[in-house]
C-alpha cells in the first residue's frame, strides 16, 4: 500500500470512529453463509452502525458481493468474519483468529520445485494489509473478555486443505500462519480497490489438517463468534 492509500485509509477509520452518533450503518461485516450471518447479528445486537451482508463460499463470491456492495454505498470498515479451520499449534478449535495479513494462499503457479506465489512471479501481491492499530485494539478487549485470541495470518483458499502434507506446504509456505478460510482475500481485495480499511476475524471451527467433517465444531464456533461479534460492537461505537 502506498502512503497517500493507507493516509486515505486512515481518515476515513477516524472518521468512521468520529461519527459514533449516526444512525446509519457504516461497518460493513461480509460473511459466507447463513448461519454464520445469525451469529454475527446476535453478536452485534443487530446495532444500525453495522450492515451484515452474505459473500457465499470462496473468494471469488466474496469479493464480487463486496465489491457491490461498496459500489452502493459508502463504508469506512470492511470485516470478513465468520468461521475458519486452526493450524494445528497455533489456534485451537472455539478460539478467536484476528489476521495480521490476509494472505491468499493458492494463488500462483506449481513449479517442480514448489509453488510460486503471485508476488515471486510478478503479477501483484498475495498479502493484503489490515488495519493493524485496529486489530490489536480488537485483540486486547476480546482479551479482556476472556476470549482465547490468536493473531497471525490467515489465508483465504479455493479448496479446504484436507491432508497432512498439503497442512504442512501451507505453514511453510506462509510462516506463522493461524488459520484458514475461504472468502477473506475476496473482501480485502475489493476493500482495497475501494481504499476502504479492512480486517478478518474468525472462530475455529476445526483443525486443518486430514478431513474429518463430523469434527467440526460448528454450533460451539458459532457461539464464540458471536460472542467476538459481541465486543467488537464496544471497539467500534
Ligand atoms: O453446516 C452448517 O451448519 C454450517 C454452519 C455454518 C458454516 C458452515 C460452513 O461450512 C462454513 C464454510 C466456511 O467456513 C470457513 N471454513 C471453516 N473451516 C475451514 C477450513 O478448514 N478451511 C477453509 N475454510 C474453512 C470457510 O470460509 C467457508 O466459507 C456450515
Amino acid at each position: 500500500m502506498t502512503i497517500g492509500e493507507e493516509m486515505n485509509h486512515r481518515t476515513r477509520l477516524h472518521s468512521y470512529l468520529n461519527r459514533s452518533n449516526e444512525s446509519s450503518s457504516n461497518v460493513l461485516i461480509m460473511t459466507a453463509v447463513q448461519a454464520e450471518k445469525e451469529a454475527i447479528l446476535r453478536g452485534i445486537q443487530h446495532d444500525p452502525k453495522f450492515e451484515v451482508q452474505l459473500t457465499g463460499v470462496g473468494p471469488v463470491a466474496a469479493a464480487t458481493a463486496t465489491a457491490k456492495a461498496l459500489s452502493k454505498k459508502d463504508y469506512s470498515l470492511v470485516i470478513n468474519a465468520g468461521i475458519a479451520g486452526g493450524f494445528p499449534g497455533q489456534a485451537q478449535v472455539e478460539s478467536i483468529v484476528l489476521a495480521t495479513e490476509i494472505v491468499s494462499g493458492d494463488l500462483g503457479a506449481e513449479t517442480p520445485t514448489g509453488f510460486s506465489s503471485l508476488d515471486e512471479l510478478g503479477f501483484g501481491t498475495n498479502k493484503l494489509q489490515v488495519d493493524h492499530e485496529l486489530m490489536i485494539r480488537i485483540s486486547e478487549v476480546l482479551q479482556l473478555a476472556e476470549l482465547p485470541v490468536h493473531i497471525g495470518p490467515i489465508v483465504t483458499v479455493s479448496t479446504v486443505t484436507g491432508s497432512a502434507q498439503a497442512t504442512e506446504e501451507m505453514a511453510n509456505r506462509v510462516p506463522g500462519v493461524v488459520a484458514e478460510g475461504m472468502e477473506g482475500y475476496g473482501v480485502a481485495y475489493a476493500a482495497h480497490e475501494n481504499e476502504v480499511p479492512v480486517i478478518e476475524i474468525r472462530s475455529i471451527s476445526n483443525l486443518v489438517g486430514p478431513r474429518n467433517r463430523d469434527a467440526w465444531r460448528i454450533k460451539e464456533a458459532l457461539g464464540q463468534l458471536e460472542q467476538a461479534c459481541s465486543s467488537l460492537v464496544g471497539v467500534l461505537t
